[in-house]
């Protein structure tokens, strides 16, 4: 398997043209949280908003909406069970994230299919946690016009693809992406995540059990999501997301015996500009 290397960093982060506004970086939807999922909606769409997207938009119940604004005030809210709202948010996105705290509710299971079914071949959809064990529930077929995202761990992927934990490998997971999507991109979630996209298998050798506290992969949807509102959707993109994800975690684990999802957002914007110094 393909070793997805440090210089991918330095290749996608790039510097902001002076010339530049938020206009140019992309606006990111996170359609996330419940009742008693909060804390995911708050880290998925601060990693969000600290990677740089330009404009984020969080569609969650009006419950959260006062954490949100006072965690995250950068970011704006909409309700996702305003079906109206939600199809306008939806249009005016370039990134959607869905998942992160999302929950199984009915109303969940028609916030997911409005995300693949009302979003168009300029955008990317990232399907994660909830969303996939939706999909996988309800045995819809894993179909958007959208450029698609799975960012699942071994269990999530095993509810989408039915492979056993202990029978996954790079050629079965590979054979159930193609048969579930052929389109699609893969990361899976583990010590050293992987990416499948099309022929190509790849896989970072960053990481840490530091990272394994709840949170860390909501985090990371958040940040995929400004990476390609940023930097366009790509293998690279994703992987220099995924990559700079466990980097920072790496550095933080070095004192820390935990790694928490909001120390690894506080640092997102410094090493951002750390990467994309080209020296
Ligand atoms: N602060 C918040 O708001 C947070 C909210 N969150 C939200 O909670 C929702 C549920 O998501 P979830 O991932 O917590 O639970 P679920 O979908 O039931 O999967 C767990 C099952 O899979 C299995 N499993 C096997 N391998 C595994 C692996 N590598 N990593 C993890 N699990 C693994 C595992 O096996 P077991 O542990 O029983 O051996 C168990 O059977 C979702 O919306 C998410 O976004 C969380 O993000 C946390 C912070
Ligand atoms: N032992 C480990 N080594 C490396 N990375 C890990 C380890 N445990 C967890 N992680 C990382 O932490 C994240 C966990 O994602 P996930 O299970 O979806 O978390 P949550 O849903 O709680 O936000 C993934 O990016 C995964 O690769
Ligand atoms: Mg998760």
């Amino acid at each position: 398997m393909e070793k997805i290397n440090k210089s991918v960093l330095n290749q996608v982060i790039t510097p902001r043209n002076p010339e530049s506004y938020k206009g140019n970086y992309g606006k990111v939807l996170i359609i996330s949280g419940s009742t008693h999922f909060g804390g995911a909606t708050i880290l998925c769409s601060s990693a969000a908003v600290n990677t740089g997207s330009g404009l984020v938009t969080v569609a969650t119940i009006p419950e959260k909406f006062t954490a949100i604004n006072v965690k995250i005030p950068e970011a704006m809210t909409i309700d996702y069970q305003n079906k109206k709202a939600l199809t306008e948010a939806i249009k005016n996105s370039d990134v959607i994230a869905v998942g992160p705290g999302l929950g199984t509710s009915s109303i969940a299971k028609g916030v997911v299919k409005a995300a693949l079914t009302q979003t168009n071949n300029k955008q990317t959809l990232i399907l994660d946690a909830s969303a996939i064990t939706i999909i996988a529930q309800e045995n819809w077929p894993l179909e958007s016009k959208a450029n698609l995202i799975l960012t699942p761990h071994q269990g999530e992927w095993q509810r989408l693809s039915g492979l056993d934990i202990a029978e996954q490998n790079p050629k079965s997971n590979a054979q159930s992406l193609q048969q579930l999507n052929p389109e699609a991109l893969l990361v899976l979630k583990k010590h050293h995540s992987e990416v499948y996209y099309h022929e190509t298998t790849a896989q970072i050798e960053a990481g840490n059990p530091g990272m394994a506290t709840g949170g860390m992969g909501d985090t990371l949807t958040g940040i995929i999501a400004g990476f390609i509102a940023q930097f366009g959707f790509s293998f690279q993109t994703v992987s220099a997301g995924l990559l700079l994800h466990s980097t920072i975690a790496d550095k933080l684990n070095k004192d820390n015996y935990v790694v928490l999802p909001s120390k690894v957002i506080e640092k997102l914007p410094k090493y951002m500009a750390k990467y994309s110094y080209k020296d």
